[in-house]
């Protein structure tokens, strides 16, 4: 019988995601007949310490997943739960996604004292987020907002709408859906308004490069289509050198059509943006090789002035 440790930060996100994770393997090794037991590990990470310090501030990419990284290389741990969002492009020598599966609701959302839509908001409303993504979109949409940073785990943000004066804040979808709390939602924000991060409402599933049964298992757990579209994103997004705390957002879908080998055609669209909305630099591309759409599309927006905008957002 091979025991299986599942590494997960321990917010209630990261722990209902490695729950819901662990659930679905189990039905797997039910379903092939594979002996494994399961357990969940919390492991605290930089990020979650520092989680009053506004992130972009702080930088460095991954700040929430290297410990656990290590505690997969280190053999504590077999399995690594992540939101595709927070992985930086490259993974330490040693560590796969041995699993992407199915994508759930990509877009970003408000949550609005009062209202039902952006156009609700009084002239001037205060807008918490941290993500430079969505406060370069927002601006760019009503430059009257005020954008404030509000940090901390879903839960407290949410608490933070009513404490700290915000008259909205923006969310991703899916992190609300799988905490069960979709019921806040007032207004669901179109990839048109507000692009998404590169792999929102995407999980992936990280293991050791040799873990010829893990990696077995996992197979099982993955969606095609979803890795597809994840590549597509994850390549503009490495390309520009980004990570979640940049205003670069991408979401690549599938529209239906085939190429001679069956590979279904990718539509993708990508954005980088100055953090105050004045600037918004945006294009689609579409074709059947993942990488290189991303590829072509980051040289797409660094041709017109994507990296100086980028280096702008850093300082
Ligand atoms: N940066 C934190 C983070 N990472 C993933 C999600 C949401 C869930 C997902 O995209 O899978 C969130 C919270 C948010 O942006 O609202």
């Amino acid at each position: 019988m091979r025991k299986i440790v599942i590494a997960t930060r321990q917010s209630t996100l990261a722990l209902t995601q490695a729950e819901q994770v662990m659930e679905h393997l189990r039905k797997l090794c039910a379903e092939h007949a594979i002996e494994a037991e399961f357990e969940i590990k919390k492991i605290v990470t930089r990020g979650d310490r520092i989680l009053d310090v506004t992130l972009s501030k702080v930088g460095g990419k991954g700040l929430f997943v290297k410990e656990i990284e290590q505690a997969l290389l280190d053999g504590e741990a077999d399995i690594a739960v992540h939101c595709l969002k927070d992985m930086p492009f490259e993974l330490p020598e040693g560590l796969v996604l041995g699993a992407i599966p199915e994508r759930e609701d990509p877009r970003d959302c408000l949550i609005m004292r009062d209202g039902y839509g952006l156009d609700d908001l009084p002239q001037g409303a205060k807008v918490g987020t941290s993500s430079l993504r969505r406060s370069s979109q927002l601006q760019h949409a009503r430059p009257d907002l005020q954008i404030e940073p509000v940090r901390g785990n879903i839960d407290s943000r949410l608490r933070k709408l009513e404490t700290e004066g915000f008259d909205a804040i923006v969310l991703a979808v899916a992190g609300l859906n799988r905490l069960g709390l979709q019921d806040h939602i007032s207004a669901y924000l179109e990839p048109e308004l507000s692009l998404p991060a590169v792999g929102q409402g995407t999980l992936c599933m990280e293991c050791r490069s040799d873990d010829e049964f893990v990696l077995n298992l996992l197979a099982k757990y993955s969606h095609e289509e979803t890795a597809i579209v994840s590549e597509a994103e994850r390549t503009f997004l490495g390309k520009l050198n980004g990570g979640c705390q940049v205003p670069i957002g991408a979401y690549a879908k599938l529209t239906g059509e085939l190429d001679g080998q069956r590979r279904p055609r990718i539509e993708l669209t990508g954005m980088v943006g100055s953090p105050d909305g004045k600037q918004i630099l945006k294009d689609t591309v579409t074709g059947y090789d993942p990488e290189l759409l991303g590829t072509s599309l980051a040289e797409i927006l660094i041709g017109r002035g994507a990296a100086e905008l980028l280096d702008a957002a850093r300082e």
